[in-house]
């Protein structure tokens, strides 16, 4: 008797504690927990996720910053998320306190299931990114990014000549395209490609629409975010991660994320697969597979490791070029005097009888100033990717709990016009003449401490040698109604997401000489001639 009333007893108790634990959790949150950063109100058991719009939620978090402070807090799901609004405060918390900033948000279907906790960009930070990470070092730091600017060079006479044969004002857009694809399959495994049709972009096409199916926009609503993905019960476990505790067999999300991992797989090795063969007859070209396939033991990577630390160019690199030459071209219609300064500076140290190239990047201050406002003016990353907390931390008396998502609000930092006077205006004289070391050493749209962009130095040379021929060659105008009206795009029309570009603009590129148009076809022969090493 007495054993049966102590088991009601405790069993009562342990009712008792599940139904006031999350009130307690409450309670302490809110009244003896120190106070995380200021942000948006938020009712007593409801999270912000109505007060954060499913498009453009950058300017909203900017109002915020501007309400609130450069550092803001609130909650999407029961997950406390920071956005930090200005260049200081990222500075300090992601950089200089980068041991505890570095990590990222747990992603489950896309990281962990699709992936198999793969992709760099996803992990989490420790030994398995570290390995990565020496990976990308190797074939991405400023001294490996000189030997890809031969191709780069070859690629970028091959599309001047493209962009002058084009018919139609939108053509441009795939000749963009298939000219960084094909860097960047260069920058991976040394090899080009040809047109956009090449089996290998069709397929690794295939993969990166897979991967935002189920990457990318799952990802934005696994971090809490609203999101157009509409894929129902499929993610669900992104919310619910105690589904992982069904039997294996169960787990039905995981189904079709294994299956396409496994098609992934055995592209990325084939890619990889194809250096190695190379490498042992010595016919490849400089390229991260080529730099790193010799020391993956020194790198403790496995080979799958590898080929997917290999796909990073692709994945990470060519939407964001593309969209960042696209900002240039969008730049250079609505600012017109910009472009025929930066024209003026090109002529004087190039001359009308040869391509500019890599040699006169130090005489032309003026074009180098131009890519950074490229990059500030309309960023194609706002939010950059998300760090997440590995320890509770404090920062000027708020807290800032462990496993918190971490924002540096980059549009927020780029549009700031204490530093950036007339913010829309495109001005590459604010990066001239300066004395401030932030303008003269600016990155902040390849974000902040350990995760910031490896790929910021081939990035930096491919916007370099594109834009700077572009301009050599062409007057980029605008296109013409059938009434002969100009077709102005607008400077705001922008696609939402965790990357962001213009939407589709039409131009024209008219050539500036008539000179032009020889030394064009015959710089792109030349460049013929010269890509049989990396076909
Ligand atoms: C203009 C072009 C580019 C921009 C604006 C850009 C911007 C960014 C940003 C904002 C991040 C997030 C940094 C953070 O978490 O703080 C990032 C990460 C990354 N980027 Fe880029 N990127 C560009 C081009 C490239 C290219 C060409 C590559 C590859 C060759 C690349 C590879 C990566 C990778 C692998 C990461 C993940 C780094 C990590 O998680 O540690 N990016 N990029």
């Amino acid at each position: 008797m007495k054993d049966t009333s102590s088991l009601a007893n405790t069993l009562g108790l342990a009712a008792l504690c599940i139904l006031t634990f999350p009130l307690l959790k409450k309670l302490y949150e809110n009244i003896w927990r120190p106070k995380l950063p200021p942000g948006p109100p938020r009712s007593f058991f409801r999270d912000n996720r109505p007060d954060v719009p499913s498009a453009y939620f950058w300017k909203t978090f900017r109002s915020w910053s501007m309400q609130y402070g450069p550092v803001v807090s609130f909650y999407l799901g029961s997950t406390p998320v920071i956005v930090l609004g200005t260049s200081e405060a990222a500075h300090d918390l992601l950089e200089k306190r980068g041991d505890i900033y570095s990590g990222r948000p747990r992603i489950i279907v896309g990281q962990e299931i699709y992936s198999g906790g793969m992709r760099g960009t996803g992990m989490s930070y420790g030994p398995r990114y570290r390995r990565w990470k020496s990976l990308m070092q190797a074939g991405l730091n400023p001294t490996a990014v000189v030997n890809y600017r031969p191709i780069q060079s070859i690629e970028s006479s091959i599309l001047l000549r493209d962009i002058l044969n084009s018919n139609g004002p939108l053509q441009y857009k795939d000749h963009i395209r298939r000219f960084v694809a094909s860097i960047m399959f260069c920058v991976a495994y040394g090899r080009r490609i040809k047109a956009l049709a090449d089996d290998l972009v069709v397929r690794n096409m295939k993969t990166e629409e897979l991967s935002t199916l189920v990457s990318r926009q799952p990802f934005l609503r696994s971090l809490g975010f609203k999101s157009s993905a509409s894929v129902p019960g499929k993610f669900i476990v992104d919310s619910w991660p105690v589904l992982l505790y069904l039997p294996r067999f169960l787990q039905w999300f995981r189904w079709e994320p294994e299956k396409m991992r496994q098609l992934d797989a055995e592209q990325y090795m084939a890619a990889m697969n194809d250096v190695k063969r190379q490498l042992a007859d010595n016919s490849a070209q400089p390229s991260m597979a080529a730099y790193s396939l010799t020391k993956l033991a020194e790198f403790g990577l496995s080979d799958v490791e590898a080929a997917y630390a290999l796909s990073s160019p692709w994945s990470a690199g060519v939407g964001t070029t593309i969209a960042s030459i696209e900002v240039f071209i969008l730049a250079m219609l609505l600012f017109p005097l910009v472009q025929k300064k930066a024209q003026e500076e090109i002529d004087s140290v190039v001359g009308q009888s040869r391509l500019p190239g890599f040699q006169d990047y130090g005489s032309l201050p003026y074009i180098q100033a131009l890519i950074k406002e490229v990059t500030r003016w309309r960023c194609i990353a706002p939010m950059g990717l998300p760090h997440a907390t590995t320890a509770d931390d404090m920062h000027e008396g708020m807290f800032i709990p462990k496993g918190s998502t971490v924002y540096a609000n980059i549009y927020a930092m780029t549009t700031d016009p204490e530093i950036f006077a007339d913010p829309d205006e495109f001005r590459p004289e604010r990066f001239l003449d300066t004395s401030n070391p932030g303008l003269i050493n600016y990155s902040i749209p390849f974000g902040f401490g350990r995760r910031l962009c490896p790929g910021k130095h081939v990035a930096q040379q491919t916007l370099f040698i594109t834009t700077v021929r572009i301009l050599w060659a062409f007057n980029i105008i605008p296109s013409l109604d059938e009434m002969g009206n100009q077709i102005i795009p607008s400077a705001e029309d922008f696609t939402s997401g965790l990357t962001t570009r213009p939407t589709p603009f039409p131009c024209r590129f008219e050539p500036r000489q008539g000179s032009t148009v020889e030394v064009v076809h015959n710089e792109a022969e030349r460049a013929d001639a010269e890509t049989s090493a990396w076909e």
